[in-house]
């Protein structure tokens, strides 16, 4: 499905812009990385792009169809949100976590079919936690939690992917075990991901477009090995780096190493 912004702009109440005429768009089977500095309106941008927060001007389109116009079933139907993990404790057994990722399917006065708890299962196993599944969520790990967060996502068979600072709480090992998942799910399914993450590292490992912002209504849009430079890195994020390419396999791999800061 592709997803476009444009002209997003956005301010909390009377304050100063936190961005303005942003636009990008991904299609079906892209990932793409948001960048940049705390506090310079990521995870409000992620709300503003599905709706949960209105754009103060310029809008969100889904496959042509302005996302102000569609129904909201309709539009958690087609996309999942992940929001960065409190450690909230839930009440709730995983399983039954993960099976309100299929709420967009089921009527409010029933109860999920056994194909719904058949998906969640399935999810749970995919996400590689299906021996989590009986146990309740306020007894489980941060990076568990944060997997489970993941499943019930998936639960929902979404077109587009939405996460926000998805590797916070994973473990180095959980961290590539994600990642894998969401390249596998983007170039078998499909799916469209857009990721906030704080690594360049990992928008250089699995997007294939970037936008970086910067305080001051900068930004910056593009595919990932464009945007993704020393350069940019340095104005952007006032670090200096040094980007070296490891070959393993035949396949470059890029790591960006920090030198100093301002
Ligand atoms: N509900 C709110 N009302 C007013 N200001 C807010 C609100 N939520 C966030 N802000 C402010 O808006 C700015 C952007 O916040 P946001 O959480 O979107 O940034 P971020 O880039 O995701 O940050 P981080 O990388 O630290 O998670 C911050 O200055 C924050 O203090």
């Amino acid at each position: 499905m592709k997803l476009e912004v444009r002209e997003g702009s956005f301010q909390y109440g009377s304050g100063k812009a936190l961005f303005k005429n942003i636009s990008f768009s991904i299609k079906e089977g892209e990932i793409l990385t948001i960048l940049g500095p705390n506090g310079v309106g990521k995870t409000t941008l992620l709300k503003c792009v599905t709706g949960m927060m209105p754009w103060k001007y310029g809008k969100t389109i889904l496959d042509g169809t302005p996302l102000d116009t569609m129904k909201k079933t309709s539009i958690w139907q087609k996309i999942s949100y992940i929001p960065q993990s409190h450690n909230v404790v839930f009440p709730y057994k995983v399983l039954e976590m993960v099976l309100m990722g299929r709420a967009p399917y089921i009527n409010v006065f029933s109860m999920p079919s056994k194909k719904d708890i058949r998906m969640a299962e399935q999810t749970l196993e995919t996400v590689g936690i299906a021996h989590l599944a009986g146990k309740p969520c306020s007894k489980i790990s941060g990076g568990e939690l944060q997997l489970v967060l993941i499943a019930r996502a998936l639960a929902s068979e979404p077109l587009v992917l939405i996460l926000d600072e998805p590797e916070s709480h994973l473990d180095f090992r959980n961290q590539l075990t994600m990642f894998k998942l969401l390249q596998t799910l983007a170039e078998k399914k499909q799916l469209s991901c857009i990721i906030n993450t704080h690594y360049p590292d990992h928008a250089l490992r699995i997007s294939h477009k970037t936008l970086m912002l910067a305080h001051g209504n900068q930004h910056l849009f593009g595919k990932t090995r464009e945007v993704i430079n020393e350069a940019n890195i340095e104005s952007f994020f006032k670090v200096n780096t040094k980007i070296v390419t490891i070959k393993q396999n035949g396949k470059d791999i890029k790591s960006i190493v920090a030198l100093s800061h301002e």
